[in-house]
């Protein structure tokens, strides 16, 4: 059947995109992840300190997403915590993907692999960055598919679950929309999508394990990051 994006949603379409698009790393923050010189320790404090930025933008860029400020106030915390990590997954993955000129995408994916995790989570994390990669989505599917992830109902502690549900299946209807009209010869684009949100479940519940292994190798994390991550 002819599908069609309502005035409405191209209105959602273009929030979300402004908010993705206004709420980035700052440079000198991204910058430093190119200058500074390679150890593990450095790896991991650079990281650090990339997260750390990453969870103060995801913060600005949630409060953007039509209707979540009038979810309930606890619910919107309850949301942030629990998609934090999937949602930085996807923007590492997004960067990833994108071969920028300047090796940028090369020195990341190294100070990654170099920072002291363990090996096990290796695999398929960068599995994981290789099928974001191969789905080449448009920015207005990456913001989507974001907002997606943080409007996920069964996150630990959401006492809202329908209202949450209704806002994310606003979002997906968008998506699903978004998908046919700019994949005609894929109909299984949207499937795929979400199928890697999916695979986000998996790493997040790998993350934990990886947080673990660095803390017992004593390694330190900003107070932000502990306060979203739980971590003491
Ligand atoms: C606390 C650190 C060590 C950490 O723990 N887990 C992860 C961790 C790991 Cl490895 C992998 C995946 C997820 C996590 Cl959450 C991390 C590092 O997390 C990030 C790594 C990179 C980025 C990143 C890098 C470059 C970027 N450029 C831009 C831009 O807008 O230009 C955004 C951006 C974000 C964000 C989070």
């Amino acid at each position: 059947e002819k599908v069609e994006i309502t005035k409405e949603q191209r209105a959602l379409i273009k929030a979300i995109l402004d908010a993705y698009n206004r709420h980035q790393i700052p440079q000198d923050v991204t910058k430093k992840l190119l200058q500074e010189q390679y150890s593990a320790e450095e790896n991991f404090l650079l990281l650090t300190e990339v997260a750390t930025s990453q969870v103060q933008v995801l913060v600005e860029f949630t409060k953007n997403i039509p209707g979540f400020l009038s979810l309930d106030r606890e619910d919107q915390i309850a949301l942030l915590k629990g998609s934090a990590v999937e949602a930085m997954f996807l923007r590492s993955a997004q960067v990833l993907s994108k071969k920028m000129p300047s090796g940028y995408t090369e020195v990341l994916e190294e100070r990654i692999r170099k920072s002291g995790m363990s090996e096990e989570f290796m695999t398929p994390m960068f599995n994981f960055y290789k099928s974001i990669g191969e789905l080449h989505m448009t920015q207005d599917e990456q913001a989507l598919l974001t907002t997606i992830t943080i409007l996920t109902p069964d996150r630990p502690y959401v006492k809202s679950h329908e209202a949450v549900e209704r806002l994310q299946e606003t979002m997906l209807d968008v998506l699903r929309k978004l998908c046919v009209l700019q994949h005609p010869q894929e109909p299984q684009y949207f499937a795929r999508l979400l199928g890697r949100l999916t695979e986000l479940r998996t790493l997040h519940h790998y993350h934990v394990e990886m947080l673990t292994s660095w803390k017992t190798n004593d390694h330190k994390f900003t107070p932000l990051l502990c306060e979203i991550w739980d971590v003491q």
